[in-house]
């Protein structure tokens, strides 16, 4: 891996200011999709030093706290401006363990940045109240003070931006950090490390463990001294987790799964709603939780869709993210891919048709071709389950109240997008579908600025935005009495 600042590449944990080894020396490899290299071994840590960490982060807690909102907010600022100075080599890193294109991996980088940009700023507007008492001689106010030592679980498909996600607005608010990313992708995540601990972030506020997702896990969920635990992943392992925050009474955040509805009605700029597709379905290979899952479009545009669609996706470049011009990269894993198959399977076996794709690339294992399935029904697995790969499944609707009910047919309520230029169909649909975003006429909905998150199984809280550091403090309600004695 050619980086211009080689130091950037950690094949150590962070924990209490200090880059450490597994205690046993015990080490996981980290793959690159595209090809099968190892591109480092990093430590395969445990309870014990996942124990270590907490106590680090419990340890920098008061002393973090001490600083200024101002002093918080000046280094996180100086923690942005290093990640966007190492853009470049951030996102090199990126793409060889993840494999999305380069260019997306440096717009990650940018994205992942600006939570740090964002909180930097927040930090200094956390505000309380005053309210005024029924009593004459009382007074009543309202502290906001940070929850304390926070936790978070992080998932692979964006192993920058979903901790920054977390990890700015827990620091704006005061709280200290423990961070186990995926096994796939710890580079990104010790990257991040290394540039905090350049930023002047003092010891024991960010800790960075690397390891068994299960012993960790039961650490950051189980231990008292943990008092928020965040995660980005399945709705499957998130209700485990949950489960596991119970018995200490964490505040948990979840992003979890999607299934995410992408509407077309007749009155829409059809070009529009082509381009907006290709970005949601796309992007990262499909692989992310606010993908559009299931196309539906409504019959007199269906055809012309499916027909401007097949030649947008005729143009996409399969191969190393590396590689100039690359615009879809491998999955994850084969279990990725044998998912997409699955879901290809059983469209075609109750009556979907093939319009482009359909088969893996002979780019490598964890190639697939993007793939576009059209004459698709609500009675395939492509309507109920997160396909996670570059599977497009086009459904025919007739009407609105039919759509709404098709979309709203889910235990997730994450993304959902349309596209219409009808007003009084915007506010309708806008209003009716039972999701935590709605994006109308464009297909990329992400942002520091915008409140992300879910509603039914698709998660708790929200991540950006003002709301996004509300998360990791608490209200304290402080009553004053006896002024007029
Ligand atoms: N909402 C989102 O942004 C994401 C959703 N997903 C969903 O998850 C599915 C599978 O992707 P995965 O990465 O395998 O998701 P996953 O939920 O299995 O893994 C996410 C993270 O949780 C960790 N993890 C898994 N089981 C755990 C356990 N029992 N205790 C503690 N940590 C555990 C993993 O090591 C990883 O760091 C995707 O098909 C997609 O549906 C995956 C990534 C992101
Ligand atoms: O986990 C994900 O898929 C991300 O939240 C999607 S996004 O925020 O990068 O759009």
């Amino acid at each position: 891996m050619q980086l211009h600042d080689p130091a950037l590449l950690k094949t150590q944990c962070y924990i209490n200011g200090q880059w450490v080894n597994a205690d046993n020396g015990a080490v996981l490899s980290v793959i690159n999709p595209a090809n099968g290299d190892n591109l480092a071994d990093v430590p395969r840590m445990g309870k014990a030093e996942a124990e270590r960490a907490v106590a680090a982060a419990h340890a920098a807690l008061k002393p973090w706290q001490s600083k200024s909102a101002k002093e918080r907010s000046n280094l996180l600022r100086r923690w942005f401006e290093l990640m966007m100075q190492h853009q470049e080599d951030l996102g090199m890193i990126l793409t060889s363990e993840q494999g999305k294109p380069l260019a997306e991996a440096k717009g990650e980088i940018a994205y992942g940045a600006s939570y740090l940009e964002w909180y930097a700023e927040e930090a200094k507007r956390i505000y309380g109240d005053t309210i005024p008492a029924p009593a004459y001689d009382k007074r009543i106010m309202v502290l906001k003070q940070p929850i304390g030592v926070c936790a978070a679980i992080t998932p692979w498909n964006f192993p920058n931006a979903m901790i920054t996600r977390k990890i700015a607005p827990a620091l704006a608010a005061g709280c200290t950090f423990v961070i186990r990313p995926a096994s796939q992708t710890p580079l990104s995540a010790l990257a991040i490390a290394e540039l905090a601990q350049r930023a002047g972030i003092p010891a024991g506020v960010v800790n960075v463990v690397t390891g068994s997702s299960s012993e960790i896990g039961k650490v950051l969920t189980e231990d008292d001294r943990v008092k928020k635990f965040s995660f980005t992943g399945s709705t499957e392992v998130g209700r485990k987790l949950i489960a596991q925050c119970a018995g200490t009474v964490k505040k948990v955040s979840m992003e979890l799964g999607g299934n995410a509805p992408f509407i077309v009605f007749n009155d829409a700029d059809i070009d529009a709603a082509v381009e907006g597709a290709m970005i949601s379905k796309f992007r990262n290979a499909g692989q992310t939780c606010v993908c559009a899952n299931r196309l539906y479009v409504q019959s007199a545009v269906y055809d012309q869709f499916v027909t401007k669609l097949a030649q947008a996706i005729a143009k996409l470049k399969i191969g190393n993210g590396l590689e100039q011009g690359v615009t879809v990269g491998p999955l994850i894993d084969t279990s990725a891919v044998n998912k997409v198959k699955e879901h290809i399977t059983d469209a075609v076996g109750k009556g979907a048709e093939i319009v482009t794709g359909g088969t893996a690339d002979h780019h490598g294992e964890l190639f697939f071709q993007p793939t576009l399935l059209k004459n698709v029904t609500q009675q395939m697995k492509v309507a109920r389950e997160e396909t996670f790969g570059p599977l497009a499944p086009v459904f025919r609707f007739e009407t609105e109240e039919e759509v709404i009910n098709w979309a709203n047919d889910t235990e997730f309520g994450l993304a959902s997008y349309f596209y219409s230029r009808d007003i009084g169909r915007i506010v309708r649909v806008s209003e009716n579908l039972d999701y935590g975003m709605v994006a109308i006429n464009t297909g990329l909905l992400s942002n520091e600025a915008a409140p992300f998150g879910g509603v039914k199984q698709s998660g708790l809280g929200r991540e950006g935005s003002k709301y996004g550091i509300e998360d990791y403090l608490e209200i304290k309600y402080v009553l004053l009495a006896g002024i007029n004695q």
